[in-house]
């Protein structure tokens, strides 16, 4: 009898001292992130010598907002730096979108790269290859389509590239956009992935997602260039890895990355969700234990089980209580993130972030039961370490 009551304890105390722990990131998440995001920048000195940049553009498709978030980057306000455009079908449709442009705003440096090459197994790498090599400034921007620039975004990226940084990274979140799959985005990345990506950037632990980084070019090229993390899916991971461990700092910038696809369904995002945990399992097979242990409605239930049992605290009260709590703290750095007015109402808030705290573990269970990657049109195996193949090379799946 003595060992089960012993282990009773035993899992009663490590859940409460993880849910303990759980409140430390909450409240570190919200105040780093009241320091750290959306400090004004400097007004840009044009004679001064701010350093080039060649900012990447890896595209595959066409969707309702591409031009205007493409747009976005032909109107910064920043010295110097070249955009180059990367296709790998030769007849996708946003090679006419990008020509416009350019047409559009000569003055910008620009080309375009057509056709990809074949480097590795991550298409996004496959697709950049051409163009990072042909890149002419140290500093490299590595930017998803999605993504929206304001004028004054690379420059605050760059002021954050100091002497010992070799990657900035925006922290991911979206733009202002209509409908409840917009609202559960925002919501997410705004509350349960901040408070991790906050946290994780504040004790130096690597989370870089790789929507939006600025990164050295020479620190890469000294490991065989942007092919050698080819063999990942998680490259963004594994780049961030190897500038850790040769000793460079990586750091989020103050504006977060606005995320602005015109495709915003909740199928889409939950199945990006799925896709990234699968990612993180391979990567780091802790997480499959520590992730589901850190959503509120778990830990809520655990920690109210081991209160009840160390402290005859009543379980039902514990969990509504703490529900109440975490939701107060996720509506503070929210407000936080989005600096300004949310496009949504409260009631609204109230229905997303229920919708997304009930739904996130069963999104991870699905995602623990089916290892199989679906990324646009390919589909991808992760071995132990993140190591990737793809199953049924240019088909569908
Ligand atoms: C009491 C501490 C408990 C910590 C438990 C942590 C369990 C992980 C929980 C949630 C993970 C959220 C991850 C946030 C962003 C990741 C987005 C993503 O998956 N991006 C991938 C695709 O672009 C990318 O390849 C992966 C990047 C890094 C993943 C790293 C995951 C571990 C994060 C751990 C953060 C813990 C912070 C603790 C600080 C004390
Ligand atoms: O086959 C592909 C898929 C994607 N891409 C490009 O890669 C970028 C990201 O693609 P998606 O928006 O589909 O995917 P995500 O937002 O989930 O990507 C994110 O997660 C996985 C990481 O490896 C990426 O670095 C990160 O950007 C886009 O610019 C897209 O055009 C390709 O060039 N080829």
């Amino acid at each position: 009898m003595a060992p089960m009551i012993y282990t009773l304890y035993g899992f009663a105390i490590f859940f409460f001292v993880f849910w303990c722990a759980m409140w430390l990131l909450h409240l570190i998440a919200i105040f780093y992130g009241k320091y750290r995001l959306h400090k004004k920048n400097p007004e840009l000195l044009l004679d001064e010598p701010y350093p080039g940049v060649s900012i990447l553009k890896p595209l595959m498709g066409v969707d309702p907002h591409l031009v205007s978030n493409l747009e976005t980057f032909f109107t910064m306000r920043y010295p110097t730096y070249e955009l180059l455009f990367c296709v790998e079908d030769e007849k996708d449709p946003a090679i006419e979108v990008v020509n416009s442009l350019i047409e559009k705003y000569p003055k910008v440096q620009t080309d375009v790269f057509i056709g990809g090459s074949t480097v590795g197994v991550n298409p996004k790498i496959n697709n950049m290859h051409k163009a990072f090599e042909a890149s002419n400034y140290d500093l490299i921007l590595i930017s998803d389509s999605g993504i929206r620039m304001k004028e004054d975004t690379l420059q605050d990226m760059v002021n954050h590239m100091t002497e010992r940084t070799g990657i900035v990274h925006q922290m991911p979140f979206t733009s202002d956009r209509n409908g409840f799959a917009a609202t559960l985005e925002k919501i997410y990345f705004g509350t349960a992935q901040s408070r991790m990506y906050l946290s994780a950037d504040c004790v130096r632990v690597n989370c870089h997602t790789g929507m939006s980084t600025l990164m050295r070019k020479h620190v890469l090229e000294e490991e065989g260039g942007l092919k050698s993390f080819g063999c990942y899916l998680a490259e963004d991971f594994f780049i961030s890895k190897h500038f850790l461990d040769k000793g460079w700092k990586t750091t989020i910038s103050s504006q977060p990355a606005m995320q602005n696809s015109g495709v915003c369904d909740v199928h889409s995002f939950q199945a990006r969700l799925t896709r990234w945990a699968k990612l993180r399992m391979a990567m780091l097979p802790l997480v499959i234990v520590f992730e589901p242990l850190s959503e509120c409605m778990v830990i809520g239930a655990c920690a109210g089980w081991a209160t009840s049992l160390l402290f005859r605290w009543e379980p039902l009260v514990f969990y509504l209580i703490h529900i109440l709590v975490w939701f107060l703290c996720d509506w503070l750095l929210l407000s936080i993130v989005q600096n300004g007015s949310l496009p949504f109402s409260k009631f609204e808030f109230i229905i997303g972030w229920l919708f997304r705290e009930c739904t996130g573990p069963y999104l991870f269970i699905l995602a623990v039961f089916d290892p199989s990657i679906r990324w646009r049109n390919r589909c991808f195996k992760l071995a132990w370490g993140g190591i990737a193949q793809e199953v049924s090379p240019r088909s569908k799946c």
